[in-house]
């Protein structure tokens, strides 16, 4: 098996699943550098080598249940908050363990429950590790009055008394520290996410017209240069140029004078909404500026793309708006031009646009091929 194979059978492929894993591995290195210092410990006679070997299978049959549980946990329908609470719980059993096996060294094990709560805040709300925090003094608690009712030379009262109140002091304060890195975190994701929508829009507004939802004329010129880039990696059909066409709406002027500005821009609109109809998929229609269009119709023949253009005018001229009654109806002149070899697609539009001139100038509501 490749080694990506092992990653992913151990650890799946869900993200979310992947961090919670790392966070699993990181605390099963933890406990183990914990148990190797206690043998270490265990060897020089300090503290008894057997409890410490008892400790070790402990922590290691609840390290793999953990792994088990995490790594399958969302078949058995278990979610983080649970996931996070039964490690907790593991930690804080260890700690109890730690802690009465350790002779003179228990003192120093009570860090591990900070680290427990440290873990949990990833999984956890704030109120939810302020409770698991209580839970582990309560635990910590007994197992300290439990040892000192038992066996009080070993384990002074008053000592344990004292540590107890420093433990539980420290504790709470990393519990309130945390708590609030949740806050923090939690208003950061939410920024993040307002951040991606207002870039969104941006974009959005950036790239299209607000009056009639086409290409605006920026992205109209990114798509040309795409264009041009496909055919020079020879992406484009060989035996097919793209063809260009600029359209223009007849007597424009005529219209937002008679029936106003509002009217205007409603034409404007079902001219848009009429032509998009008449169009494949990767065509690209833009509002190139006031009242003229560009049609840009990849690998598509002069004649073709011609028909395109009728097909639109066809449509145009049946369109009723309301408040616009003009007697010749809507129209537009259009210039239309293909691409001629590897020119730039600038040389062709300028040749559209002297078409388009000719169109008008020879009467308007037709096509001029060039
Ligand atoms: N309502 C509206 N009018 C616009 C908009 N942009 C440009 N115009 C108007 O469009 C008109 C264009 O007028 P002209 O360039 O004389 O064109 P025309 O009247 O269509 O004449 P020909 O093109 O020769 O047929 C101007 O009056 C502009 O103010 C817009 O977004 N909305």
């Amino acid at each position: 098996m490749s080694p990506a194979g092992l990653s992913r059978l151990l650890f799946g492929a869900d993200p979310k699943l992947r961090r919670m894993l790392s966070y699993w591995g990181a605390t099963a290195t933890l406990y183990s550098a914990f148990i190797v210092m206690l043998l270490n410990v265990g060897n020089r006679h300090l503290i008894e080598r057997q409890a410490v070997l008892g400790l070790a299978v402990y922590g290691a049959c609840g390290m793999a249940a953990t792994y088990l549980l995490v790594r399958f946990g969302s078949r058995l329908g278990l979610t983080p908050t649970v996931l996070a609470a039964l490690q907790g719980v593991f930690g804080i059993s260890c700690n109890m363990y730690a802690y009465s096996i350790a002779g003179p060294l228990r003192g120093a094990t009570l860090m591990g429950l900070m680290v427990v709560v440290v873990f949990c805040t990833f999984a956890l709300r704030p109120r939810q590790t302020l409770v698991l925090a209580a839970a582990g003094l309560a635990c910590m608690g007994l197992t300290m009055w439990w040892h000192q009712a038992r066996d009080p030379v070993h384990y002074p009262p008053a000592v344990e008394a004292v540590t107890f109140a420093i433990m539980a002091a420290c504790s709470l304060t990393v519990t309130l520290l945390t708590g609030e890195m949740t806050k923090l975190r939690a208003r950061l994701k939410a920024q993040k996410e307002e951040l991606m929508k207002a870039v969104e829009t941006i974009r959005t507004l950036a790239t299209i017209d607000e009056l009639t939802a086409l290409a605006n004329r920026r992205h109209m010129n990114e798509v040309l240069a795409q264009e041009e880039r496909r055919h020079v990696h020879g992406a484009g059909a060989p035996d097919r140029a793209s063809c260009i066409a600029l359209l223009d709406i007849d007597f424009f002027k005529q219209i937002n004078d008679r029936h106003g500005h509002a009217a205007g821009d409603e034409v404007l609109r079902g001219f848009a909404a009429a032509a998009r109809t008449e169009l494949r998929a990767n065509d690209v229609l833009a509002r190139w500026g006031g009242e003229e269009f560009l049609l840009l119709l990849p690998d598509t023949g002069e004649a073709a793309a011609k028909s395109v253009v009728e097909r639109i005018s066809a449509r145009v001229g049946r369109l009723l708006v309301d408040g616009v009654t003009e007697e010749r109806g809507i129209s537009f002149s259009a210039g239309l031009t293909a691409r001629r070899g590897a020119e730039a697609l600038a040389d062709t539009v300028n040749r559209a646009d002297k078409a388009l001139y000719q169109a008008k100038s020879s009467g308007r509501d037709r096509v001029v091929v060039a």
